[in-house]
């Protein structure tokens, strides 16, 4: 099990309440039938001129000031709207003020794939709600990664894997990710740094489905990452500040594909 001792304080409260948390009052296991592919919802976008882009329903975070109270599904639609490939939705509800009720109603409100974004660390939470896609994240799962990503693929999910360094990338390839996202947000300082993303990507095969996460709040930066090899990004707060279809167009431009 991680040691938690070098975490934030919000991702250490964040983990333990995943800890505790059962599969939130399901019982049964979750099969998702016909998943939307998300390497497919990319190369889509990019055939039609837009940067792939996965766009995060994100009401509030430990880092962000306030709690954004509009209709998450309208956020979610005008996501799609301005040219998103596919979606997040935190489902983590203390620090993140997500729900997988929210999940749900966005999944069944749009026809791109939807990514469940919670601190997933026991199989049992994998029953909680259906999605296309799960997060697992590299640091906090250790040596539960191949156990938790075939439980996820058995239950029919695609997984994102995330990781933060080069060692966590190896694990990660060493468990058969076939999605993986590097994240730029450092969880025990909450810093972002975009170099993060660029010293590890040249480690990663081709044929893995590359995003870059966090941190992503400008063209300038969706060129940095896709320079630095990136195939899809995952955007949350700068697409939540103010009008969410115009700064997921402009995040989505085709002004921002490497030249
Ligand atoms: O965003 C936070 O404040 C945060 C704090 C502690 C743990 C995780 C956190 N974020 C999770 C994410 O992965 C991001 O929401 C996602 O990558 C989007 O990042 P951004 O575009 O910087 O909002």
């Amino acid at each position: 099990m991680e040691d938690t001792a070098e975490l934030a304080p919000a991702v250490r409260s964040i983990l333990s309440a995943a800890r505790d948390r059962a599969a939130e009052g399901r019982s049964g296991t979750v099969s998702v039938e016909g998943a939307r592919d998300l390497p497919a919802a990319f190369e889509a976008a990019e055939a039609d001129g837009r940067v792939p882009v996965i766009a995060e329903v994100k009401p509030t975070s430990p880092t962000t000031e306030g709690t954004r109270e509009d209709d998450p599904v309208a956020l979610a639609e005008s996501m799609v709207a301005g040219g998103a490939a596919a979606l997040s939705v935190l489902t983590e509800p203390a620090h993140f003020g997500g729900s997988v009720e929210t999940l749900e109603r966005v999944r069944a409100a749009v026809d791109v794939p939807v990514l469940r974004k919670d601190f997933v660390v026991d199989e049992s939470q994998l029953d909680a709600v259906e999605s296309d896609v799960v997060l697992l994240i590299a640091r906090f799962v250790g040596d539960d990664l191949p156990e938790l990503l075939a439980a996820a693929r058995d239950r029919g999910f695609q997984v994102l894997v995330e990781v933060h360094d080069r060692e966590e990338l190896a694990a990660a390839l060493d468990a058969g990710a076939t999605i993986i996202g590097v994240n730029n947000r450092d969880l025990a300082e909450l810093e972002v740094d975009l170099a993060t993303f660029e010293s590890v990507a040249p480690e990663v095969p081709d044929d893995v489905t590359l995003i870059a996460e966090s941190g992503i709040g400008s063209p300038a930066d969706v060129r940095r990452m896709r320079a630095a090899g990136a195939d899809a990004l995952l955007i949350g707060s700068a697409i939540m500040d103010g009008d969410v279809e115009a700064n997921t167009r402009t995040l989505t431009g085709e002004h921002t594909t490497p030249q």
